[in-house]
């Protein structure tokens, strides 16, 4: 599965525990995060993530685009709802399109342990389902 990592300023250190503590399990997935959540998480565990933009500069809208390509499968964001974001709109735009593509996303620490969970008994295997049609798609 193709699993995004974003956390606002405020909520990077939450980030980093549970990207150590399910480590385990986020390392058989491939990782995607926005620049300085991905580099925090590297720096604090043995994970590969592919960083794109930090969020201000982009980040959000390149996780956007691959959501839009239906080559998301999860998206754990840590929001920080307490702090106005200048990339405010962007922010809205994944949430949106996460929703347009019903692409699992947690904003919450509380949330992302239930996605993590579900992950690991496998309880998201519909979204290979959907990778499996559009390959056959593809092929016709
Ligand atoms: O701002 C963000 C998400 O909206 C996160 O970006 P960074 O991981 O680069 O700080």
């Amino acid at each position: 599965m193709k699993i995004a990592l974003i956390a606002h300023d405020k909520k990077k250190d939450d980030m980093v525990r549970f990207a150590t503590a399910y480590e385990p399990i986020l390392s058989q997935h491939e990782l995607f995060a926005t620049g300085t959540t991905g580099l925090r998480i590297m720096e604090a565990t043995s994970l590969k993530i592919h960083r794109f933009q930090s969020g201000p500069l982009g980040g959000d809208q390149q996780i956007g685009a691959m959501v839009a390509t239906n080559k998301m499968d999860i998206i754990l964001f840590f929001r920080d709802p307490l702090t106005a974001q200048p990339h405010e709109p962007d922010v809205s735009a994944l949430m949106r399109l996460s929703d347009v593509y019903q692409i699992p996303l947690a904003t919450n620490m509380a949330s992302a342990e239930l996605v993590i969970h579900a992950l690991s008994r496998n309880d998201l295997h519909w979204r290979e389902i959907i990778h499996d049609k559009e390959e056959g798609k593809r092929k016709e």
